[in-house]
C-alpha cells in the first residue's frame, strides 16, 4: 500500500497537504441504493436525474382571467366575447377563434391559438363579453407560462453528487420522480478518550471534564445526514479499548475520535489504535486543531481520524477534514463555499499557519458583509463558539488582518 498519508512523518502539514493526503484513506464511494422520494431528504444522489417531462407539462395562465390571441398588428378590440372556460386540471382542444377569447384559471392550459392573458381584475362584465379596462397596457404574451420553461424534457434536473435538500425534493416530484439512485448513507462510530472525561449527567469528579466533544461530533455529524453510531467513553483498558475498535472497524464506515493525539500522548488509546489499524500521528499548520492521528481500521481499512481533544478544535478540525471525507464517501467533491467580509477590529494570526476564529458576520450600511471575533478564542472555549455565526479563516500566507482589510468567512450552519 503506498499511502501517502503514513509517509508524511513528523513535518508539519498545511492544511492543504493534510486534507489531500486523508483524501487517501477513503478509496470507494459507499454503495449505491434505491430510495423512495419520501425518505431522499439529506440523501446525495449517485446518478443525474433527468427529466421525462417538460415542466410545466403545458403553456398555461399565471392568472386567474382570460387567455386570448392578442393582435400583434391593427387595431386592438377591447370587447372580447367569451368562448368558454378552462379550469385548471381541464383542457380545450378547440382552436380560439379569432378575437374571442375564454376565462380561465391559474394553471389550465391555454387553448390552442391563445397567447396572453389579462387578469380578471382588469376587465369588466359586459353580459356574454368582457371589456378589458386598459388595452394599451396589456403586453402580447403576458402572464403565460411557457410548456418546459422550468425545465425541458430530456434536461439533466440534478447532477450526480447533489444532495437533495427541500428545494430538490420538491424539484424531483414535480418531474414526477418517485424515488431515486442514492449512495449509502455513512455509519460513522464516534468516542471520546481520556481519564478525565466524564459523562454529562454522572457527579463531576476533581479533576474531571464533561464530555463535550461526543455530542458535538454527534450534532455535527447528523447535520451531515450521517448515522451516528456512540461508542461511549472508552475506557483506558487495553483489553476493552481493541474490542470496541474491532466492532467499529466491522460496522462503521469512518471512525472518528476525540482526544489523545498530542505529541507524546502515551496513553491506552495509542496502544490500541495501532494493534486494531495502522497510524500515522501528524502536526497541522492551523489553529486551533494541531494535533491529528489518521489511519485504517481492522481488516476493511477503516478510515479513522483521531481530532485533538479541545472542543472548539474538535469543531474546526471536523468541518475542515472529516466534512471532505464524508463527501468523498458520498460520491461528491468537497465544495467549501467560504464569502468575503471586511473586518472591523484588528484579528491576530501568524504566517505559516491558518487560523480559524470564531466570528460574528452581518451586513454593513454598505453593502458589504462585515466581521469581527467573538473574543476569547481559547480552543476549550465553547461559549464563543455558541456566539459565532462563522470562523474566520486567516490563511498561512497572511500575518493577521487590520480594520477595513477583506477576509474569508465561512457561514457556520446554525439552527435558529
Ligand atoms: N507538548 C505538546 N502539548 C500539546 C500540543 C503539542 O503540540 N505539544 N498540542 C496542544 C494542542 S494545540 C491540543 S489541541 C491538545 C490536543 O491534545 P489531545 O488530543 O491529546 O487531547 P487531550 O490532551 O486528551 O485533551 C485536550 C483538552 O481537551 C479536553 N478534552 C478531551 N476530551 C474531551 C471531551 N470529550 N470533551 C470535552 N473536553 C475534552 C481535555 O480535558 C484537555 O483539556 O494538546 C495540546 N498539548
Ligand atoms: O490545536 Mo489545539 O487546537 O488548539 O489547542
Amino acid at each position: 500500500m503506498t499511502l501517502s498519508c503514513f509517509e508524511l512523518g513528523e513535518r508539519m502539514l498545511t492544511v492543504v497537504e493534510a486534507r489531500e493526503a486523508l483524501a487517501d484513506l477513503v478509496r470507494h464511494a459507499l454503495p449505491v441504493e434505491p430510495v423512495p422520494l419520501a425518505a431522499l431528504h439529506g440523501r446525495v444522489l449517485a446518478e443525474p436525474v433527468v427529466s421525462a417531462i417538460d415542466v410545466p407539462q403545458n403553456t398555461n395562465a399565471a392568472m386567474d382571467g382570460i387567455a386570448l390571441a392578442w393582435p400583434v398588428a391593427g387595431e386592438v378590440p377591447s370587447v372580447w366575447p367569451v368562448a368558454g372556460e378552462v379550469l385548471a386540471g381541464r383542457q380545450r382542444d378547440t382552436p380560439l377563434a379569432a378575437g374571442a377569447c375564454v376565462r380561465i384559471t391559474t394553471g389550465a392550459p391555454l387553448p390552442p391559438g391563445a397567447d396572453t392573458v389579462i387578469m380578471r381584475e382588469q376587465l369588466v362584465e359586459v353580459g356574454d363579453a368582457v371589456r378589458v379596462e386598459h388595452p394599451e397596457r396589456v403586453r402580447h404574451g403576458q402572464h403565460v407560462r411557457q410548456a418546459g420553461e422550468d425545465l425541458a424534457r430530456g434536461e439533466t434536473a440534478l447532477a450526480a453528487g447533489t444532495r437533495l435538500g427541500a428545494a430538490e425534493l420538491g424539484l424531483l416530484a414535480s418531474l414526477g420522480v418517485a424515488g431515486a439512485f442514492v449512495h449509502r448513507r455513512p455509519r460513522v462510530a464516534v468516542f471520546s478518550t481520556g481519564d478525565e472525561v466524564t459523562a454529562p449527567g454522572e457527579a463531576l469528579p476533581p479533576a474531571g471534564i464533561y464530555d463535550a466533544n461526543r455530542y458535538t461530533l454527534a450534532g455535527l455529524l447528523t447535520e451531515q445526514g450521517v448515522e451516528v453510531l456512540d461508542l461511549g467513553i472508552l475506557p483506558d483498558a487495553h483489553d476493552a479499548l481493541v474490542v470496541a475498535l474491532r466492532e467499529a472497524a466491522d460496522r462503521a464506515d469512518l471512525v472518528v475520535s476525540s482526544g489523545g493525539v498530542s505529541v507524546g500522548h502515551a496513553d491506552f488509546t495509542r496502544a490500541a489504535l495501532e494493534e486494531v489499524g495502522r497510524l500515522a500521528f501528524w502536526r497541522i499548520a492551523i489553529r486551533p486543531g494541531r494535533p491529528l492521528a489518521c489511519g485504517q481500521l481492522g481488516a476493511r481499512q477503516v478510515p479513522f481520524l483521531g481530532l485533538p481533544g479541545n472542543p472548539v478544535a474538535v469543531m474546526v478540525t471536523f468541518l475542515q477534514f472529516v466534512v471532505p471525507l464524508l463527501d468523498r464517501l458520498q460520491g461528491r467533491a468537497y465544495r467549501p463555499a467560504p464569502l468575503t467580509a471586511v473586518t472591523d477590529e484588528t484579528l491576530k494570526s501568524r504566517q505559516g499557519r491558518t487560523d480559524f476564529l470564531r466570528g460574528i458576520y452581518h451586513a454593513g450600511p454598505d453593502g458589504r458583509l462585515h466581521v469581527r471575533s467573538t473574543g476569547a478564542q481559547g480552543s476549550g472555549i465553547l461559549s464563543s463558539m455558541v456566539a459565532a455565526n462563522c470562523l474566520i479563516e486567516l490563511t498561512d500566507d497572511r500575518e493577521g488582518a487590520v480594520p477595513g482589510e477583506a477576509v474569508s468567512i465561512h457561514p457556520l450552519h446554525r439552527l435558529s
